[in-house]
């Protein structure tokens, strides 16, 4: 597989997608516990991008997050991993297209604690019985900064070294899109800039596409683009944004 080095297209300009929704309703049980957590959401996030997902607690971002990603099912509407609207597939096809197609990382790092560093960030190619790139994982490793932490177990790194390995993780099968939910959320400053940074390098110098959710107008200004959510529904969004534009954003929204 060739090594993806572009960098991410200005902002301004149109871009392909890497995932989206179009139409995306989501709704949480039935008469008085009803809930509908998206109403009709149409979003595409661009292939080569770095796209924040924000809003106030409840506002929907996980629901969107895991609808798009596969993890949940939609009760309308559609959601789509590159051009595979995911409605048409079966529970075995899904499973595969979330395995080799999406790279999750999570608040907590989800790292198995006996297994190194390195064996942590190859299990899941493993487990799909697929070799990683030799000159990629050495590549992402680089760029991740772990290189002389590869042989350590999770106990022996720092939350933000052991998050690292879980970007690393998500990044090593190449996959069409990387999906962060809170990143930062158990992590220091001076840690949580390092994670994104590392995030914003994958996708502005190995042409990864990434989607965050975050609370953190600090987290959201590394992205290219922020989408805001309120009631399940898409109220706005910034191009280029700066921590500052995002918290007036959300203090104009009231979030
Ligand atoms: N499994 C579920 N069953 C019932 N209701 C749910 C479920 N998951 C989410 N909800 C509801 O759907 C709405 C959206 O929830 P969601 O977790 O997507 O919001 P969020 O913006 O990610 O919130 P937070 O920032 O607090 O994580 C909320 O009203 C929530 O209570």
């Amino acid at each position: 597989m060739p090594i993806r080095t572009a960098a991410s297209p200005p902002a301004h300009r149109p871009v392909a997608s890497a995932a989206g929704a179009t139409g995306l309703t989501k709704v949480y049980g039935e008469g008085e516990t009803r809930v509908v957590a998206l109403d009709s959401v149409s979003v595409e996030f661009g292939r080569g991008r770095f796209t924040a997902i924000m809003g106030p607690s409840g506002s929907g971002k996980s629901t969107l997050m895991h609808c798009v990603a596969g993890l949940d099912s939609v009760s309308a509407g559609s959601a789509r991993i590159g051009d595979t609207e995911l409605s048409t597939l079966n529970d075995r096809q899904l499973t595969r297209v979330r395995r080799d197609s999406v790279g999750f990382v999570f608040q907590a790092f989800n790292l198995l604690p006996t297994l190194t560093a390195l064996e942590n960030i190859t299990l899941p190619m493993a487990v799909a019985g697929r070799r990683p790139d030799r000159q990629w994982l050495d590549l992402v490793v680089a760029k991740v900064g772990l290189s002389g932490r590869l042989g350590h177990r999770p106990a022996q790194l720092s939350g933000g070294q052991q998050q690292r390995v879980a970007v690393a993780r998500a990044l090593v099968s190449q996959p069409e899109i990387v999906f962060a939910d809170e990143p930062t959320g158990n992590l220091d400053s001076r840690a949580g800039a390092e994670v994104l940074g590392f995030l914003r390098d994958s996708v502005r110098d190995l042409g990864q596409s990434v989607v965050m959710v975050t609370h953190d107008p600090v987290a959201a200004s590394y992205a290219d683009r922020v989408v805001f959510l309120a009631d399940g529904r898409i109220t706005d969004e910034l191009l280029n944004p700066t921590a500052e534009r995002v918290l007036d954003q959300m203090v104009h929204f009231g979030a």
